[in-house]
């Protein structure tokens, strides 16, 4: 048992972690209404058909297993068993129980028709479970990969083709969803995975070779000698997730399967707030909580930038709306009323009434923060630094810093060319004026070829 020095986290139910809580789900979730506690070697669903073999991941509700499917002979095959908490495992509160449903269903029907039914994660069937925490709700899915364009940059023969086309695919699933008249509300880079392929078949040993041994962080009482404990909503450790970064990359396809459908709605009856993170909300969505179509399409936006770039088009440092919104307009130019003279209430602390002749916003005191900056500051070559456009924003290229070894590339100045005409148009201020996805996959970025 550690020291109170190596306790890592302590949780109000008196459990504590050894190490470090990086990477993994809350321990305070462990209670009645939370997590569902799981350990490797656990057997769930009828007749304990699913072996738990590995973790993938944990989001804000729920934590998803790698299983084994004993149903599967002789060959194995493996799924993701994606266990909701409780609270959230009702009918009323899950629009992913509705949405996927749905989803199969449209995706039955016209399977040949549409390609982008192939880019959206498709439930394989549903259960509950009954623990010690409650009812939960748990999703069967096929097993994906790692974060989109993860190790594309180094792993393929033609990385800036092959991120072209993975965002040509995220397209067309978008599209798919929004020909439905539905939204996707959580759409960023987290949410769209890469497909894999080669696991099926794998015994469990030699998928855990492949994949690397679950890494255990143990759980204990603070206030027993044990180094178990014995508190009957929470495991005895947490599992890390793979590392995908370590997996070798045949193993990953190159195509993108959209998840996490726990944010949709139908365009029809859109919610007045949506749990999307900060750096993909549209100016609608910050000054008017006006979700649909529009918040999509700006997202999507975002996320092709991140796909194609390696970085965020509005990364910063404080997660607050008006920074957010100052980011939007240093690089898209003033926004249109009522939002620029009313809504935008932090507007006039920021910036001058009028724009400059080529419609770019001026900073109050633009001149007086340059002076003090100066122009020996020193930054990273990915940062794009006081950049008024989406070109500027483009200059840097392809960077990977999440990569073990940096990773980057050009981008000609022609294809940045098309793809900010394509970024314009999707992020447009105006929701209903920004181009639909179906329009966006005639775009010519999508056609460009490097000679
Ligand atoms: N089918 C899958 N295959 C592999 N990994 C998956 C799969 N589904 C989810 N994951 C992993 O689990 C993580 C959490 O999944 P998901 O985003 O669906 O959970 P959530 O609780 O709904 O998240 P959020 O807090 O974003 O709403 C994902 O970020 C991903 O790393």
């Amino acid at each position: 048992m550690g020291s109170d020095s190596d306790d890592a986290e302590m949780a109000d139910n008196g459990l504590r972690l050894k190490l470090a809580p990086f990477k993994l789900e809350h321990l305070q979730d462990y209670e009645p209404g939370g997590h569902h506690p799981v350990q490797l070697g656990d057997t769930l669903g009828d007749d304990g058909r699913y072996i738990v073999v590995h973790k993938l991941g944990h989001g804000g509700f729920a934590n998803v297993w790698l299983c084994r499917d004993t149903r599967a002979q002789p060959l194995a095959r493996y799924v993701a068993l994606k266990i909701l908490m409780t609270d959230v495992s009702v009918e009323e509160k899950c629009s992913e129980l509705r949405v996927i449903h749905q989803l199969k269903a449209w995706s039955d029907a016209e399977s040949a028709s549409s390609k982008g039914a192939g880019y959206i994660c498709l439930p394989l069937d549903k259960f509950d479970i009954d623990g010690p925490n409650g009812t939960h709700y748990c999703f069967v899915y096929p097993v994906l990969g790692p974060k989109v364009s993860l190790g594309l940059c180094r792993g393929s023969e033609d990385p800036d083709l092959v991120l072209r086309s993975v965002c040509f695919k995220v397209v067309e699933a978008i599209a798919f969803l929004h020909g439905h008249g539905m939204c996707h509300g959580d759409l960023t880079p987290i949410n769209i995975l890469h497909r894999i392929s080669g696991l099926d078949g794998l015994s469990e040993d030699a998928l855990l070779k492949t994949l690397g041994e679950p890494r255990r962080n143990k759980i204990y009482h603070r206030d027993s000698e044990s180094d178990n404990h014995d508190n009957p909503s929470a495991p005895q450790y947490l599992v890390y997730p793979i590392d995908w970064h370590a997996v070798d990359s045949k193993y990953i396809s190159s195509d993108p399967c959209v998840i996490d459908f726990g944010e949709s709605f139908t365009a029809s009856q859109p919610p007045e707030q949506l749990g999307i993170p900060g750096p993909y909300r549209s100016p609608e969505l910050i000054l008017e909580h006006k979700a649909g179509y529009g918040s999509d399409l700006w997202a999507l936006g975002c996320t092709l930038f991140e796909i194609r770039t390696g970085r965020r088009l509005f990364d910063m440092f404080d997660d607050e709306d008006d920074v957010y919104l100052d980011a939007i307009v240093e690089v898209l130019g003033k926004m249109p009323e009522p939002w620029w003279s009313t809504t935008w209430a932090e507007r006039k602390r920021l910036y001058e009434d009028q724009a400059d002749e080529s419609g770019k916003a001026i900073a109050v005191g633009d001149e007086e923060q340059h002076d003090v900056m100066g122009v020996n500051v020193t930054v990273h070559p990915s940062v794009a630094q006081v950049a008024r456009s989406l070109m500027d924003k483009l200059a840097p290229g392809l960077w990977h810093l999440s990569d073990e070894r940096d990773c980057h590339r050009e981008v000609s100045y022609r294809e940045r060319e098309l793809f900010a005409d394509l970024l314009g148009k999707l992020l447009t201020y105006a929701p209903e004026e920004r181009i639909s996805a179906e329009d966006a996959l005639q775009h010519d970025w999508f056609k460009y070829e490097e000679r």
